[in-house]
């Protein structure tokens, strides 16, 4: 595989940057405990990621990854999650190894970069703050920003328009089939990590044009 030279690089954050399920799944099980039902464990919220955190939320009550919940215990539920999330937001959550410095590497390398995550606005902002990476991203979209999320490919037609540049001179880097199915729809080309959430299946099977175990890789892959 030759060398990648885009013109703007999206990244998507769970999964991708940041291993966030042990605070979600931590709210999950007290958001389930406060309702006097048994605990779901990280294992399984670790599948249920991916989609927002209202899917979460569902996922997590019907236990099944396209399960819908009884909509009154659904609305019970749904406000004592996000209470829970906001005050644990960034308290277990970490970047993966190698994030860090290879989003140095993107931008000494002059990469415009945004982040598209299908996490709530009210969560994303604080999140990137907590960890010390906002600064890297000149756009945020997160799940919630417009009306449509990923894997349809509208977020990822936003961002190009945004920096002026085409999907076709675009990268994406995910680490799901939502982030495939979206960049493939945009006409982005994808590079997935090995080591985030994509429900239980391995992302290969989504057929990404590269997939990467750190984002130190970046610094092999693409021209600088
Ligand atoms: O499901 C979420 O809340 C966020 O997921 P994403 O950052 O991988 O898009
Ligand atoms: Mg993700």
């Amino acid at each position: 595989m030759s060398l990648l030279q885009p013109k703007m690089i999206l990244i998507d954050l769970d999964g991708t940057l940041v291993d966030s399920v042990p605070d979600l799944a931590y709210c999950v099980d007290a958001m389930l405990a406060r309702l006097g039902r048994p605990a779901r464990g990280e294992a399984a919220v670790r599948t249920w990621v991916g989609n927002g955190v209202e899917r979460l939320v569902r996922r997590a009550l019907s236990g099944r990854l396209d399960g819908e919940p009884d909509e009154a215990d659904y609305q019970r539920a749904y406000p004592i999650f996000l209470e829970l999330y906001a005050e644990n937001t960034c308290n277990r959550s970490a970047l993966y190894p190698g994030v860090r410095e290879g989003l140095e590497f993107l931008r000494e390398a002059g990469y415009p970069l945004g982040c598209v995550t299908n996490k709530a606005a009210r969560f994303t902002e604080p999140l990137l703050q907590q960890l010390g990476i906002r600064d890297f991203f000149s756009i945020v979209i997160s799940g919630d920003s417009l009306p449509r999320q990923k894997p349809d490919p509208l977020p990822l037609i936003h961002a190009a328009g945004h920096f002026g540049v085409k999907p076709e001179e675009s990268l994406m880097i995910g680490d799901s089939v939502s982030d495939v199915t979206a960049a493939r729809a945009a006409g982005f080309r994808i590079i997935c990590t090995s080591y985030g959430y994509n429900h239980g299946i391995d992302i290969r099977e989504s057929d990404p044009d590269i997939v990467i175990d750190s984002f130190i890789e970046l610094r092999g892959l693409l021209v600088s």
